[in-house]
C-alpha cells in the first residue's frame, strides 16, 4: 500500500479533505443565506440610504486602514459627494454605519430617551472605564446620571473658582519657562486639566499623587491611540486576536498607571471620609451618613445664580444641568467624589467598583476634551491676532491693570471670550462624532428614510458644525457666529459640541467655567503667536479631535494689559 512519510494513505487524506470541503462549503453558503435573510429588513432599509456599498463582505473597511489623519480627511472630503445634509451610509464588514448631519435628524436621536445605547465601539473602553457614565445604559445609566449630574451644578462649580485660579497661575509659571521657543501647548493644557480635576471634582491635593498629571495624561493619550487603532482595524477588534498583539501588553501597562492614580485618589478620599466620620461621632454622637446627603467641608449653600451665559449649549435648550430645583431643594449640594464616597458607604447605592468606574470616566472625559478645546483656542488666537486683541480688550475692561484672580462674576462678563470659545468648539469640536446603536427603527425628520434596527448612528458633529446654511463661511473662524441674535434663530441641534438631550455632557458647565478662567489667565499674561494658519493644521479624530502636527505656538510675555489693549 502507498503511504506518505507519516504513514497516511494520500488517497484517504484527499477524500477526507474532499468530504470536509463538500460539507463545509454548503454549510457556509447556508449560514450566509440565513444571515442575509435574518437581516433582510436592515438591508432593505439600508438600500434607501445614500452612501457607498463598498466591497463584498468588507464594505468600506479598507477606507479605515490608513493613518488617522488620512482617515479623517478622506471621510470628510467624501461627505461632499452626497446631497447636502443627507444621511450617508457606510459598511464596515457587516456593520451598517449611518452618518447624520441634518439638525432635525440629530434632534430625533439626541433628544430621545429611547436611543441612548452607545455603539459597540465603546465596549473597547470597558477594561479602562468599566461601566461608567459614558458607557452604561438603561436603568443603571439613569440612576447614576441622576446621582452625578447635580454634583456639577453651578453652585458646586462656583466653589472651584479659587482652585481654577491657583492651577491656572501655576500653568502660567510653567509657561514662562518656555521663553520665546515654539512648543506644543497641549502638554501643558493636559497636565493643567488633570491637576484641576484632581483638586476640584475629586477633592484631593495634586501634591499627594505619586504620578504627575502629565504622566497620567500621556498614558491616556496612548490608550486613546490603541483604542483608535482597534476601532479602525477590523481584525484588532476581537479580544482573542488583540490579546496576542504587543498592544495588549502595552495596554496592561497603561491601565496600571491610569488605575493606579484613580485607586490612589479613592484611597485618600476614603481615609479622609472615615476620619471625618469618626470625628463627627466623637464630637456630637450623631451618626454620620445618616442622611441621604451629609454636610461635608465641600458642601455649599444653594444660591441664586444669574444665568447670563449659555454654558456651551444652544440658547433655549435645557438639560438636567439647567434644572434649578433638582430634588435637592434646600439641602446642601456636594462635589462629585464626596457624594460618591458617601453613597458607597454601605454599598447599597454604589459599590466600590462602580465608584472607581465613575472616577475613571470623569478623569478621562473631563481632561482630554478640555485639553484639546483649550489648545485649539490658543492656536486660533495665535492665527487670528485681531480676534486675540479683542479678547484682550475685553479682559482689560474687566481687570484693568490688576493681576487679581478671576471671580465667577468676571466670567459672566467675558462675553466675547465666550463667543471665541463657542466658535472654537464649533470648528474643532473635541468630540468630533457621537455614536449610538439603535434597537428600535427610527424615521428621520428631514426625509422619508427609516433607519433600521442594528444600525450604528453617527452624529457627525464636525460636519454638522460646518453647515453653510447655518454658519455662513463655515471654514472661517468667526466668533460673531455666536452673537445672541445669530444664535437665537438657529436650530438647537445645529450646534452640539457637548451633545444635547438626556445624554448631554455632564461636565458642560464645569468645562466652560474652567476654560474661561484658564484661558483668560494665560491671555492676561502672554500674547500668543503662531506662524501657522489653520490650513497647515493636520487634524486627526482619534476619539478626541487633535492635531497630528502638534499644537505649536510661541508666547510673548505681556507687561500689562493696559499697554497692549488698544
Ligand atoms: C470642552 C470640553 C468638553 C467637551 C467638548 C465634551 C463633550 C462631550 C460629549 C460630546 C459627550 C457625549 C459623548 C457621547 O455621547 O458619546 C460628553 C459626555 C460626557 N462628558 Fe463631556 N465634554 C467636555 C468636558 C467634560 C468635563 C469637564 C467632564 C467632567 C468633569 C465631562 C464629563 C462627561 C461625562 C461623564 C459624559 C457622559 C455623560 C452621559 O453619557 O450621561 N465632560 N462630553
Amino acid at each position: 500500500m502507498v503511504t506518505n512519510v507519516q504513514g497516511v494513505n494520500p488517497l484517504f487524506a484527499l477524500s477526507a479533505f474532499n468530504l470536509f470541503f463538500y460539507l463545509l462549503t454548503p454549510a457556509i453558503v447556508l449560514w450566509y443565506i440565513y444571515f442575509r435573510m435574518s437581516r433582510k429588513q436592515l438591508y432593505d432599509l439600508a438600500s434607501k440610504i445614500p452612501g457607498s456599498e463598498g466591497l463584498p463582505l468588507l464594505g468600506n473597511a479598507l477606507d479605515f486602514m490608513q493613518d488617522p489623519h488620512t482617515i479623517f480627511e478622506k471621510i470628510y472630503e467624501r461627505s461632499f459627494e452626497f446631497e447636502k445634509n443627507s444621511p450617508i451610509k457606510m459598511w464596515i464588514g457587516p456593520r451598517l454605519l449611518v452618518f447624520l448631519t441634518d439638525p432635525r435628524d440629530v434632534e430625533v436621536i439626541l433628544s430621545s430617551n429611547v436611543y441612548i445605547d452607545k455603539s459597540p465601539e465603546y465596549r473597547l473602553f470597558e477594561p479602562w472605564l468599566g461601566n461608567g457614565l459614558l458607557i452604561s445604559t438603561g436603568d443603571k445609566w439613569r440612576a447614576h446620571r441622576k446621582l452625578i449630574a447635580p454634583t456639577f451644578h453651578l453652585n458646586v462649580l462656583k466653589s472651584f473658582v479659587t482652585l481654577f485660579n491657583v492651577n491656572s497661575r501655576d500653568t502660567v509659571s510653567k509657561l514662562r519657562k518656555m521663553g520665546s521657543s515654539t512648543f506644543d501647548i497641549h502638554d501643558f493644557m493636559s497636565e493643567c486639566t488633570v491637576e484641576i480635576l484632581l483638586e476640584t471634582a475629586m477633592g484631593v491635593s495634586k501634591k499627594t499623587q505619586k504620578k504627575s498629571g502629565f504622566e497620567y495624561a500621556a498614558a491616556v493619550m496612548k490608550m486613546c491611540d490603541i483604542l483608535h487603532m482597534r476601532h479602525t482595524n477590523l481584525w484588532l477588534k476581537p479580544d482573542f486576536i488583540f490579546n496576542f498583539t504587543k498592544y495588549a501588553k502595552e495596554q496592561v501597562g497603561l491601565l496600571d498607571l491610569i488605575h493606579g492614580l484613580t485607586n490612589n485618589v479613592l484611597a485618600k478620599k476614603k481615609e479622609e471620609f472615615l476620619k471625618k466620620k469618626s470625628l463627627m461621632k466623637e464630637v456630637s454622637d450623631i451618626p454620620a451618613a445618616s442622611e441621604e446627603i451629609v454636610e461635608t467641608s465641600s458642601t455649599l449653600e444653594v444660591e441664586e445664580v444669574p444665568y447670563g451665559n449659555s454654558f456651551g449649549q444652544s440658547a433655549g435648550l435645557k438639560d438636567d444641568l439647567d434644572v434649578e430645583d433638582d430634588g435637592i431643594g434646600e439641602k446642601k449640594r456636594v462635589a462629585f467624589l464626596d457624594l460618591l464616597i458617601e453613597c458607597s458607604e454601605n454599598g447599597v447605592v454604589l459599590s466600590d467598583e462602580e465608584v472607581r468606574e465613575q472616577v475613571d470616566t470623569i478623569m478621562f472625559e473631563g481632561h482630554d476634551t478640555t485639553a484639546a478645546g483649550s489648545s485649539f483656542f490658543l492656536c486660533l488666537m495665535g492665527a487670528h491676532q485681531d480676534v486675540q486683541q479683542k479678547v484682550v480688550d475685553e479682559l482689560y475692561s474687566i481687570f484693568g491693570d490688576s493681576d487679581r484672580p478671576v471671580t465667577f462674576q468676571d466670567t459672566l462678563q467675558m462675553k466675547y471670550m465666550e463667543r471665541c470659545i463657542m466658535e472654537t468648539l464649533r470648528m474643532y469640536p473635541p468630540v468630533p462624532i457621537i455614536s449610538r446603536q439603535i434597537k428600535e427603527k427610527v424615521k428621520l425628520a428631514s426625509r422619508d428614510i427609516t433607519l433600521p434596527v442594528g444600525a450604528t448612528i453617527v452624529i457627525a458633529t464636525f460636519k454638522i458644525h460646518r453647515n453653510e446654511d447655518v454658519f455662513p463661511n463655515p471654514e472661517v473662524f468667526n466668533p460673531d457666529n455666536f452673537l445672541p441674535e445669530k444664535s437665537a434663530s438657529r436650530h438647537y441641534y445645529a450646534y452640539v459640541p457637548f451633545s444635547a438631550g438626556p445624554r448631554s455632557c455632564v461636565g458642560r458647565k464645569y468645562a466652560m467655567l474652567k476654560l474661561k478662567i484658564i484661558l483668560s489667565t494665560i491671555l492676561r499674561n502672554f500674547k500668543i503667536n503662531s506662524n501657522l494658519t489653520e490650513k497647515d493644521w493636520k487634524l486627526q479624530a482619534d476619539i478626541i479631535l487633535k492635531r497630528t502636527d502638534g499644537f505649536k505656538l510661541s508666547l510673548e510675555p505681556r507687561k500689562s494689559l493696559a499697554k497692549t489693549a488698544a
